[in-house]
């Protein structure tokens, strides 16, 4: 049998990280953990990691895709959060940030790790901005570096 997975160390990678400014208390901390995962456990080097920041959540899918359009990257870690108001409007900017997100991970061929929180209250976003529910922009940042070498083991 022949088992194709990733690693997570990719030291040649060229990553962008794009991140809201909307709940930047939040996002920061996200930044940080994605930083920290990719420098640490993906030895990658600070010049070969850009950010780049837009206003909110539904901003992210078109400078993903700009990014990606770009060539320049190698895999791209979106970062933010979006928490629940008393209207409709979390389920809008959530599905849309979502959906632009994965479509344009399946129409550059490059890995768009999704690390937007969407929560009930400001609790469940400080729990996963590296208290105690981890910190969601480390999980993306994990998910980015595997899926970068999933994709060179599986070729063009
Ligand atoms: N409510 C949240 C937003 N709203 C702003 C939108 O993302 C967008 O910037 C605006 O509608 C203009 O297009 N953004 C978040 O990231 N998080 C929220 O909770
Ligand atoms: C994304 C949201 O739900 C929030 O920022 C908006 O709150 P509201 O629904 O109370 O306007």
């Amino acid at each position: 049998m022949k088992v194709i997975e990733g690693v997570i160390p990719a030291p040649q990678a060229k990553i962008a990280i794009v991140v809201s400014r909307f709940n930047s208390f939040i996002n920061d901390r996200l930044v940080e953990g994605a930083l920290d995962t990719l420098k640490r456990q993906g030895q990658i080097a600070d010049e070969n990691i850009t950010l780049v920041k837009v206003p909110g959540a539904v901003e992210l899918p078109l400078a993903a895709k700009r990014l990606a359009k770009s060539k320049q990257f190698d895999g791209i870690v979106a970062l933010g959060c979006v928490i629940r108001g008393g209207t409709a409007h979390f389920e809008y900017v959530s599905g849309e940030c979502a959906k632009g997100l994965a479509q344009v991970a399946l129409e550059a061929e490059i890995p768009v790790a999704f690390g937007v929180l969407t929560t009930e209250n400001i609790e469940q976003a400080i729990e996963r901005a590296g208290t105690k529910a981890g910190n969601k922009g480390v999980e993306a940042a994990l998910s980015t570096l595997e899926m970068i070498n999933v994709m060179n083991a599986l070729g063009a």
